[in-house]
């Protein structure tokens, strides 16, 4: 920690040095960047706690990416950034690149995860893409299905289940922009429907 907390900035460096005599100096952060433009840093725990400080000040939430869902290290970040700014917000991404299942943890471990680090001061956790791999499994799992079952899987895989869990794109035709009234009218009004006069026509939602 000291080590980083002793470090100064450019600017400070050149005062620095200009007090001792020093002046004109040669200083390019840009020559050591690497071929895709990225500049080198040595990342760690006690890095990240240095930078928490720093933009603690300016920003309404801290975040340190993490390469696992590792306690040791989300515990240290924690103390270390509330070591002088206890306020502080921290954020945390519960990331679906973590293999959960090899982290040793029990399932007991996992349900409690969230309110354990809660309590450290994560006080928004998110995962990244947790809807693009829910809706990745459940296409790809009721495709292969429908491929076998044909009907019979979307009715027993998507519609039932939306119906019995009161998931609200059962009648999906609400979501295009109208209202409950207009959609009931649109859908009860034959030829609002370019079926012609006379056409009897199911209300949407009673049918679902
Ligand atoms: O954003 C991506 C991830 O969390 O892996």
């Amino acid at each position: 920690m000291f080590q980083y907390e002793n470090c100064l900035s450019n600017e400070q460096g050149r005062e620095l040095a200009a007090k001792l005599g020093v002046v004109d100096l040669f200083w390019d952060w840009d020559l050591p960047r690497t071929r895709e433009g990225f500049y080198r840093f040595q990342g760690s725990v006690t890095a990240a706690v240095v930078r928490g400080w720093a933009f603690a000040l300016i920003a309404d939430i801290i975040w340190m990416e993490t390469a696992s869902r590792d306690l040791k290290e989300c515990t240290q970040f924690a103390e270390g950034v509330k070591s002088k700014i206890p306020e502080v917000m921290l954020a945390y991404n519960l990331s679906p690149s973590f293999n959960w299942d090899a982290s040793g943890m029990t399932d007991q471990q996992m349900m409690e995860f969230i309110p354990r680090i809660a309590r450290l001061g994560y006080c928004w956790q998110f995962i990244t893409l947790a809807g693009f791999h829910a809706d990745a499994l459940v296409v790809d799992t009721f495709a292969k299905d429908y491929a076998r079952r044909g009907m019979l899987a979307y009715v027993e895989r998507i519609q039932r289940e939306e119906r019995s869990n009161g998931v609200d794109t059962l009648a999906h035709q609400k979501w295009s922009g109208v209202t409950e009234e207009q959609f009931k009218e649109s859908w009860t009004r034959p030829e609002a429907a370019g079926m012609g006069e006379g056409t009897s026509l199911v209300v949407a939602t009673s049918r679902m």
